[in-house]
């Protein structure tokens, strides 16, 4: 992926994108706007260790990509399912200052997600490669991990009640996606029969 252009502030929201929905793109657009980001990457997951199952990379990133379609401060990278092996934070986060040497790194996630954090692959690390903006989700109180506290910046948003696997049960209950994924991320999973039967 090539970005053109100064991108000094520059936000990154990783995910497993099994499907993308309105809640990732609401998220991503609302955290640029109050931090004054440039510009969000959605880095979906190559490998994602501690989610079960999730249908093929190569279909996350076409609908990651049909998703972000038309929003010019929105932008894909495959960083992680470039890479071999487990998806770990720490390695998308190496990648990225590599390829964003100068600019400032912002990790969005919900705080349901930030709740695991002490769980993934040298969390004290992370505080020194970005900071960790978590949205409110779920609404329950954020327990900072004292290693990451300076790194961390909680901000309070409203968030869409829309989940990844709400999308994958309206599907298998034979209901319509209507107002939780793109229109075009719809699309592709009917062309595609994706989600059918329970994963
Ligand atoms: N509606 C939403 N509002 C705010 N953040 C969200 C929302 N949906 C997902 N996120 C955040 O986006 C990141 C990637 O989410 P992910 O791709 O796992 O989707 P999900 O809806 O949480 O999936 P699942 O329901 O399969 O667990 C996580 O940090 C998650 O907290
Ligand atoms: O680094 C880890 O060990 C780690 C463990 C679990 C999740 N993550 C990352 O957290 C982001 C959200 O993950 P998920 O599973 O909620 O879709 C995504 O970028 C994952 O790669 C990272």
């Amino acid at each position: 992926m090539t970005v053109t252009g100064p991108h000094r502030r520059i936000g990154i929201l990783g995910g497993t994108f099994d499907p993308p929905q309105n809640g990732h793109i609401a998220v991503a657009l609302e955290v640029i706007r109050r931090l004054e980001l440039e510009l969000v990457l959605f880095v979906p997951a190559g490998s994602p260790w501690q989610k079960t199952e999730a249908i093929s990379a190569q279909h996350r990133v076409a609908m990651s990509r049909l998703a972000i379609a038309g929003h010019n401060s929105l932008a894909l990278s495959t960083v992680d399912v470039d890479r071999d092996g487990p998806t770990f934070t720490v390695d998308t986060l190496r990648d990225l200052r590599r390829e964003y040497p100068d600019a400032d790194l912002f990790f969005i996630l919900g705080d349901e997600a930030f709740e695991g954090i002490e769980t993934w692959k040298s969390f004290e690390e992370l505080a020194n490669l970005a900071t960790f903006v978590v949205v409110s989700r779920t609404g329950t109180p954020v327990k900072v991990p004292a290693k990451l506290s300076p790194s961390v910046n909680l901000l309070e948003i409203t968030t869409l009640p829309i989940s990844s696997t709400l999308c994958r049960e309206r599907i298998q209950e034979g209901k319509a996606l209507e107002g939780l994924v793109p229109s075009a991320v719809a699309d592709y999973i009917f062309d595609h029969q994706l989600y059918r039967r329970p994963q």
